[in-house]
């Protein structure tokens, strides 16, 4: 755990009163919802795997720009699927995809990574269970990982999927992990379990089950209790700037290949190749 120095201030924070946003309904692909002391659950609950479309990324990041104007001291992202974190991108936004959504989808999940990024308040995530690729890339733009330990899994397997990770998305990783261990994960597709992805700084801390991951995220949070937001913002920005920079001067050239990755015929043969077999799992899983 960390522990960060004590500094006094007269800051009051801004009651944040216990309340939720899922009604509306744009909200329904998150459950939002934040506590007393101003820290927010974002409950991904689109069924049965949250995988990232449009919508949810979108969702996410309006949630977080909320959040941010309520001034809430920190947020928890985790997921209303048993055993399922996120099974990242999803693939039918990759599949045969039409040019204009696969742009907007594109941008939605660079908003998505540069909103969490670069967000002003505390960021973590209660990982319950499966974590690949564009989840794992979600959760490294966050501030802290806890993950619990048995079945769940994370890490990128884009490789295995016929995605060559961008520069952005092993940088994202190096800053967190390390080159070695980026490079090993990266080439191998390997998926984590908790205990390993700790070894390596893929996750700050293994948990025993959701609630506890849930804790260990609101305790990371609280650290942050005396210190002053504005000092805490400024100085993790100004860590993460040339990050931020490197992105925005880059992302042009980021949309374009990654549009050419997906359109490539071979990688849509691949896709449909994958795509088969996930459905094959479940018919075997009932036979
Ligand atoms: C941002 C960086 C650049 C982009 C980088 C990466 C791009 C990606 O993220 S590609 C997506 C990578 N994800 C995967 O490879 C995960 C694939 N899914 C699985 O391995 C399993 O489904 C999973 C372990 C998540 C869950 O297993 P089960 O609990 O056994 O469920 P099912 O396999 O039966 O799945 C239920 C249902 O969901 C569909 N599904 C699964 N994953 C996806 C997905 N990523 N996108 C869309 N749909 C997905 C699956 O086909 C089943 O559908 P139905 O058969 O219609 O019920």
């Amino acid at each position: 755990m960390f522990h960060l120095r004590k500094v006094s201030r007269d800051v009051a924070r801004v009651a944040v009163k216990t309340r939720r946003l899922s009604s509306a309904p744009e909200r329904s692909l998150v459950d939002l919802s934040v506590d007393k002391e101003g820290i927010a659950i974002v409950q991904m609950q689109r069924a049965p795997v949250n995988s990232l479309n449009i919508e949810l990324m979108r969702t996410i990041c309006d949630s977080v720009s909320d959040l941010e104007k309520d001034k809430c001291k920190g947020m928890i992202l985790t997921s209303a699927s048993p055993n399922i974190f996120s099974a990242g991108m999803d693939l039918m936004e990759l599949h045969n995809p039409d040019m204009k959504r696969l742009e907007e989808f594109s941008k939605s999940m660079f908003d998505l990574v540069l909103k969490l990024f670069g967000s002003k308040i505390v960021t973590t995530a209660a990982i319950d269970g499966y974590s690949g690729a564009g989840a794992c890339v979600v959760a490294l733009a966050l501030d802290y990982r806890s993950m619990t330990a048995g079945k769940a899994r994370i890490g990128l397997n884009d490789t295995a999927v016929g995605i060559p990770p961008a520069k952005w998305v092993a940088d994202l990783m190096t800053r967190t992990m390390g080159q070695r261990n980026t490079e090993l994960a990266l080439t191998s597709s390997f998926m984590f379990p908790a205990e390993r992805a700790l070894q390596v700084g893929l996750v700050d801390e293994v948990a025993k089950d959701k609630e506890d991951a849930v804790e260990r995220c609101k305790k990371f949070i609280k650290l942050y209790d005396n210190i002053l937001p504005a000092v805490r913002t400024h100085t993790k920005l100004s860590l993460r700037q040339d990050f931020i920079v490197e992105f925005e001067k880059n992302r042009e050239q980021y949309l374009k290949d990654f549009m050419n990755t997906i359109t490539n015929p071979a990688f849509q043969n691949g896709l449909d190749i994958y795509i088969s077999s996930l459905k094959q799992k479940k018919v075997k899983a009932a036979a």
